[in-house]
């Protein structure tokens, strides 16, 4: 029997519901509603769309947002004076800085630059540290956080279970293993990270429970590499040439989608899987920090 879907799409509204709720509450007990900027530097069209996407996303819950657009030659000292200018605005709880950044900027200094308490992409080295020693009152990644949302609500909880993280980079794959080790709901699982240079990849993956793939490259994981009744979440949004499509492009994983879904018990699609949960977890993150300024 083919693996049942988790449809990010439909975990994504449910979330946002409740959100949109929440804030409405919010804004009548306290006449204040939770803000967010985004601040997009240059014109790559994939970093446009998900800008646009975050915004949209963050009006209809109620939430306020702004958008900062910026050429793509700003220089760093601009855009750390812009981020500097957001930490203090008392309407701004969340910041979120678009990447990749151009060349000319050091994405490391920006991400620090933003107050860790308006750090809603879960970047900055002081909320990395918490979620990495295993605190729970942290703004965590989007994409992870989206990730363990969608275990959570399909009664595929880690606890307990080998989940193996393919990729280790600092959006996806090193929080995620955070998030899975932690103690208590989401975590609590045996965590293994592989990556592009681990030798024999299939050896390690076809280990796991629930096999999380964050690599970036089209066809990496194949039935082969899946033991039978895994859960697979397939984190990879790549663009692929498709020249009789209107948008020339389609979208496709990490996984080889038709050949695991025949192995898996569950399966992420792309598009609809874990990328509405990317967005939705920053709308769930601005509600948290704003929420810890009251109490501030
Ligand atoms: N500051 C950040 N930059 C980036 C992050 C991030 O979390 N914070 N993550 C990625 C891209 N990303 C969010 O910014 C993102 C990727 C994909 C989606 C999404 O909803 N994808 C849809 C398809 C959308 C389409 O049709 O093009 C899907 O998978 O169904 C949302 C957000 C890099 N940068």
């Amino acid at each position: 029997m083919p693996a049942q879907l988790i449809s990010g799409r439909e975990i994504a509204a449910t979330i946002r519901s409740d959100l949109a709720e929440r804030v409405a509450r919010l804004k009548a007990d306290t006449g204040r509603v939770p803000g967010l900027a985004t601040v997009l530097v240059g014109e790559d069209p994939a970093s446009q769309s998900y800008v646009r996407m975050k915004n949209s996303a963050a009006k209809e819950a109620g939430i306020h947002s702004e958008q900062i657009t910026l050429p793509a030659d700003t220089p760093e000292a601009e855009l750390l004076g812009l981020v500097a200018g957001l930490n203090a605005n008392p309407d701004i709880h969340g910041i979120l800085v678009q990447l990749p950044l151009p060349g000319q900027i050091d994405e490391q200094k920006v991400l620090e630059a933003i107050d860790p308490a308006k750090d809603v992409d879960g970047f900055h080295p002081v909320n990395v540290g918490k979620l990495s020693t295993g605190a729970t009152d942290v703004l965590a990644p989007c994409t992870p956080w989206g990730v363990i949302q969608m275990l959570l609500r399909t009664g595929n909880s880690p606890r307990g279970k080998h989940c193996v993280v393919v990729g280790r980079s600092n959006i996806v794959g090193r929080p995620m293993a955070s998030l899975l080790l932690r103690r208590g709901e989401g975590g609590d699982a045996t965590v293994t990270v592989a990556h592009s240079r681990t030798p024999d990849l299939g050896a390690i993956t076809r280990q796991a429970d629930i096999l999380i793939v964050a690599v970036g490259r089209p066809d990496t994981v194949t039935a082969d590499m899946v033991r039978p009744g895994a859960v697979v979440i397939d984190v990879g949004v790549n663009r692929v040439d498709a020249p009789d499509t209107d948008r020339g492009y389609r979208l496709v994983g990490d996984v080889d989608f038709d050949g695991v879904r025949e192995v898996a018990s569950w399966i992420t699609p792309v598009p609809g899987g874990v990328g509405p949960m990317t967005i939705t977890m920053l709308l769930s993150n601005t509600v948290d920090a704003f929420e810890r300024s009251l109490e501030r």
